[in-house]
């Protein structure tokens, strides 16, 4: 299958997201707060350009089928996960609003930008590769941090529970199904520029976490 292969080109980088201050500190629960509180806010305003990537693969589907798992995608990123943050948020005193009129730091809208620009190009397929890394990632360290961390007393625990939950495993295998699908056929030269763009994605999310762990925004850059 095509992200077996895609498995072996990100496997280091993804080990690094392990080892990462940010990562270890959700998992051992020492994070400080203002970090969370700026990934919170960076990562609801990158859920919504998200959800446009999920969009602009349900326009571009060959078939109802793949139809169907980019909008249950898009469903679950709008209803499932961007309810965990409306939940965090609650608690850590930040509102709605104030989530939503985040300023998107640079390496966000580069992130963002990146994906946007494939997907608007490309076909289904280099949808699916743009999305693949966010959601396949973000259930490995889940996973990983359940499995190696004692949560007991961890402020973060709900967020370790719900990206190795069940439902969002569910929703990791339809993206790696929606990959596997969407590659099925293609040419040599079709699949290096997929692999590229996953091997691309997975820099853009450890810089994501480094970008939270430095409480990196434009203020830092310049502050009129
Ligand atoms: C920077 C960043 N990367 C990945 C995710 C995780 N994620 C984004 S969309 C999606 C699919 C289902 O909601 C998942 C798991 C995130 N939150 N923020």
């Amino acid at each position: 299958m095509f992200t077996e292969r895609l498995w072996l080109s990100v496997e280091d980088i993804w080990e690094s997201y392990l080892d990462h201050p940010f990562v270890k500190g959700l998992g051992d629960g020492s994070l400080e707060v203002d970090k969370f509180q700026h990934w919170l806010k960076q990562d609801y305003v990158y859920l919504v350009e998200y959800a446009r990537l999920m969009a602009i693969g349900a326009e571009k589907s060959p078939n109802l089928e793949t139809m169907n798992l980019f909008t249950n995608i898009l469903h679950g990123t709008l209803f499932g996960e961007m309810e965990l943050h409306r939940a965090f948020s609650k608690r850590f005193g930040i509102s709605e609003e104030t989530l939503l009129e985040t300023e998107a730091s640079y390496e966000n809208t580069a992130y963002t930008s990146y994906m946007l620009n494939h997907a608007q190009r490309g076909d289904a397929a280099v949808v699916a590769a743009c999305l693949l890394t966010c959601a396949w990632s973000y259930n490995y360290i889940g996973k990983h941090l359940k499995a190696n961390y004692n949560h007991d007393n961890n402020p973060y625990k709900e967020w370790v529970d719900m990206y190795s939950d069940e439902e969002f495993t569910e929703l990791n295998d339809m993206a790696i199904k929606l990959m596997n699908d969407l590659a099925e056929g293609k040419p040599e030269r079709e699949l290096k520029v997929l692999e590229e763009i996953v091997v691309t994605t997975s820099k853009y999310e450890y810089m994501f976490w480094d970008m939270c762990e430095n409480k990196s925004d434009w203020k830092k850059v310049i502050d009129l």
